[in-house]
C-alpha cells in the first residue's frame, strides 16, 4: 500500500475502492460535495442515505479534525444523485499530498461529473465580513509554490494529462449559477467572489503574512480546496468551489482578535441553512439548463 511511498495510488487502487462502493449502494452519483469545516450538515440534506465511515472504506484516510465527521454519505438531493464527503483531509495531518486528494479520482470512477467544494476561510479583503460566502473565481498555490503538488509523481493518462492547465479551473458557468441563484433566494448582500489562497497550516498566520497575501491578490485564505480542485480538474471533472468567511484575517498590530478553530466552527453554524439552501438548488439546476 501507498502511505510509504509519495506517489499516490494507483489506478487500480483507486477503482478497486470505487468497485467496493458501488456494490453496496445504488446510487450512481453525477455530484460530489465536499464539505468544509463545520459545514457537515451539507451532507444531512441527502434522502435515502447510504453511508460509510471513512475508516471502513478500503484505501481511505481518516478524519482527525473536529468538525469533520469523517463519513461518505451517499444518496440524493431533490432528486438528484448525489455522493458527499463529511469531512475532508488536510496537508496539516500528515497525509501526503496524494493521500488527501485520493477521494477526488474515487469520485470520478464512481461517475461524478461535478464536484462542489467548500471551506471555511479567513477573509483577507477589507469589503468582508463574517458571514459572507464567497464563490472562489481563482486560487493561489503557495504549497504548489513550493514543490508540493498533488500532481507530483508518474501521470497515469488513465486519470489525465501530465501539465494540466489551470487557467480554468473553477467553471464559470457554475460561478454565474451560484451568482443567479444566491440572488433569487436573498443572499445577495453577503454573497462575494474572490481568490483564495492555501497554505499548509496547521498554524493560522501571522500580521505580516495576512498583509503579504492580500497584497498578492488573494481574498481569502485557509488550509484545503486548491489540491482537491487541482486533481479534480485533471481527471476531467467540473469544479465549484465556496469559501465561507468564518473569521477575519488579523491585518493590524493593533487588533485584539486571534484566530481560532472554535470561531471557524461557530461561523459554520450560523451561515449552515443558507449555505445548504444555495448548493442544494444549485444542485437541482446543474445540467438541466444552459448551466449544463
Ligand atoms: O478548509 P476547511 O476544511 O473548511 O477547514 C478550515 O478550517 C480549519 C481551521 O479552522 C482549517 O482546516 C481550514 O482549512
Ligand atoms: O483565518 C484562517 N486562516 C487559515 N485557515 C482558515 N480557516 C478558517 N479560517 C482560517
Amino acid at each position: 500500500m501507498f502511505p510509504e511511498s509519495h506517489t499516490g495510488y494507483s489506478y487500480e487502487d483507486c477503482m478497486a475502492t470505487a468497485v467496493w462502493l458501488l456494490a453496496q449502494t445504488a446510487v450512481r452519483p453525477l455530484v460530489g460535495i465536499v464539505c468544509g469545516s463545520g459545514l457537515g450538515g451539507l451532507a444531512d440534506m441527502l434522502k435515502d442515505q447510504v453511508v460509510f465511515n471513512y475508516r471502513d472504506i478500503p484505501n481511505f484516510p481518516q478524519s482527525t479534525v473536529h468538525g469533520h465527521a469523517g463519513r461518505l454519505v451517499f444518496g440524493t438531493l431533490k432528486g438528484r444523485p448525489c455522493v458527499c464527503m463529511q469531512g475532508r483531509f488536510h496537508l496539516y495531518e500528515g497525509y501526503p499530498i496524494q493521500k488527501i486528494t485520493l477521494p477526488m479520482r474515487i469520485f470520478k470512477l464512481l461517475g461524478v461529473e461535478t464536484v462542489i467544494l467548500t471551506n471555511a476561510a479567513g477573509g483577507l479583503n477589507q469589503d468582508f465580513k463574517v458571514g459572507d460566502i464567497m464563490i472562489i473565481k481563482d486560487h493561489l498555490n503557495m504549497p504548489g509554490f513550493a514543490g508540493n503538488n498533488p500532481l507530483i509523481g508518474p501521470n497515469d493518462e488513465r486519470f489525465g494529462v501530465r501539465f494540466p492547465c489551470m487557467s480554468d479551473a473553477y467553471d464559470r458557468e457554475l460561478q454565474q449559477l451560484a451568482m443567479d441563484v444566491g440572488v433569487e433566494l436573498g443572499y445577495g448582500d453577503f454573497l462575494k467572489e474572490g481568490v483564495y489562497c492555501v497554505l499548509g497550516g496547521p498554524s493560522f498566520e501571522t500580521i505580516a503574512e495576512c498583509r503579504m497575501l492580500h497584497k498578492l491578490g488573494a481574498d481569502a485564505v485557509g488550509m484545503s480546496t486548491v489540491h482537491e480542485v487541482i486533481v479534480a480538474r485533471h481527471c476531467g471533472m467540473r469544479v465549484f468551489a465556496l469559501s465561507l468567511i468564518t473569521n477575519k484575517a488579523v491585518m493590524d498590530y493593533d487588533s485584539e482578535e486571534k484566530a481560532n478553530h472554535e470561531e471557524v466552527l461557530e461561523t459554520g453554524k450560523q451561515r449552515a441553512e443558507q449555505l445548504e439552501r444555495l448548493v442544494s438548488t444549485m444542485v437541482t439546476r446543474i445540467g438541466h439548463n444552459n448551466y449544463s
